[in-house]
């Protein structure tokens, strides 16, 4: 199954209160949703590492992993998506929208219907709203 690598950038490991969310920007079916900074992993590409990659192409920051957000995602056929945990490496700038978003916002439980998330990823963000702390 091709597999569609991305962070859940978080303030906090052990007590995530917000979660960072881009906007899309292209292509044109899907600019203006929101989502997961992440993307496709490559041939042979372990996909923690392709998260970890995605995160600094697009966002410009060295990222931490922390554990999965669930399991497999089920993306548009075939694709799915794995979703990890993640935090700023100490000493990072904050994240900036350098390819593929044209803005980038912090949310927090109660703020996470604010947006108008991927069709696919609102399952992942109803189940992300259990989880992050008030
Ligand atoms: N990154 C990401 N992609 C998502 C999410 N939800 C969702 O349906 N997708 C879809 C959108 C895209 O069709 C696909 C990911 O492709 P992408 O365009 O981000 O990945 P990429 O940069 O590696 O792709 P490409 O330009 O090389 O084709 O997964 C999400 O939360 N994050």
């Amino acid at each position: 199954m091709p597999v569609v690598a991305a962070v859940a950038l978080c303030d906090d490991l052990d007590r995530p209160r917000r979660v960072l969310a881009g906007r899309r920007s292209a292509p044109p079916r899907l600019a203006g949703g929101w989502e997961f900074p992440g993307g496709k992993v490559e041939e042979g590409e372990d996909p923690a590492h392709a998260a970890v990659r995605e995160a600094q192409e697009e966002l410009g920051v060295r990222v931490l992993l922390g554990g999965r957000v669930g399991g497999e995602w089920p993306l548009a056929a075939p694709w799915q998506m794995w979703l990890w945990w993640a935090v700023l490496e100490p000493g990072q700038d904050d994240p900036r929208p350098l390819e593929d978003h044209d803005e980038l916002r912090w949310l927090g439980r109660h703020e996470l219907g604010q947006v108008a998330w991927l069709e696919h990823d609102l399952p992942i963000v109803r189940h992300l709203a259990t989880l992050l702390h008030p």
